[in-house]
């Protein structure tokens, strides 16, 4: 049996203030659910939040770190920060940190390498464009982002690891991938850990979708076999949303 996931990314929204109302309403709201629940505030919130959220079932993860012990890297937060805060789930890979931020499966894979050794859970972002399945290459792109910075990991670190296929093209566009398409992409990423690992790591390997899912469409996506959660960005803004998504699990 595969953990259930619902995570909200806030990505750069809310103020302070903004954090400490959202997270009360979403505490108050929260329904029972068998999912786990996080969300991702930005770096500057998540002390409070951790705190907000100390009676809560809900875990504050954090959306970003960088792979260096400590040093000369300006702007950028470590993983001993973050645990330091009592945060040990971190967003890596996600497509708007590759695409506007430079990071390569590279240095995501040094990231990914990082984590695992600070003991931390990741959720692994990776995902098409648009132009990579018009031309029918969604899945040797796939592929090669998975197997470019997870498929040299021992087996046994896949504990720690949590997919989020995210298709650029679905992201803050309100453009869905349909419940099928997830489904076909999510059973041929099992497929593909299955080859490089074993069934038992692909079996245990919660996968999450993430782009454009909202109240309307979560439960049909969620009903698909392969999809263990998801990961939401613009709905997790609204408790009201970010509720009926969780419900939908
Ligand atoms: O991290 C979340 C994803 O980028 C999805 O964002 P979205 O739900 O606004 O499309």
């Amino acid at each position: 049996m595969r953990n259930k996931i619902v995570a909200g990314n806030w990505k750069m929204n809310k103020t302070s203030t903004e954090t400490g109302e959202l997270l009360n309403e979403l505490a108050a709201k929260l329904p029972d659910t068998q999912a786990e629940v996080m969300v991702a505030p930005t770096f500057v919130n998540l002390t409070a939040a951790v705190s907000a959220l100390d009676e809560s079932i809900i875990e504050v993860i954090a959306q970003n770190m960088h792979f260096a012990e400590s040093g000369a890297y300006t702007g950028e937060i470590s993983a001993d920060m973050l645990l330091d805060i009592d945060i040990d789930t971190v967003i890596i890979g996600h497509s708007e940190r590759r695409a506007s931020f430079g990071e390569t499966d590279e240095i995501l894979a040094k990231k990914v390498k990082t984590a695992i050794e600070k003991e931390m859970r990741i959720l692994f972002c990776f995902g098409e464009q648009l132009e990579d399945r018009k031309s029918d290459n969604h899945f040797k792109v796939v592929e090669s982002q998975l197997r470019n910075v997870l498929f040299s990991l021992d087996a046994s670190a896949w504990t720690h690891i949590v997919l989020a296929y995210e298709p650029v093209w679905a992201i803050g566009t309100g453009e869905t991938a349909s419940p099928e398409q997830a489904q076909e992409m999510h059973a041929f990423i099992r497929k593909t850990i299955t080859e490089a690992f074993d069934s038992s790591v692909a079996d245990k390997v919660s996968i999450l979708y993430g782009g454009s899912v909202k109240p309307a469409n979560a439960k049909e996506i969620f009903s698909k076999p392969d999809v263990d959660g998801g990961l939401i960005g613009g709905a997790s803004l609204k408790a009201d949303d970010f509720v009926e998504i969780i419900k939908a699990i």
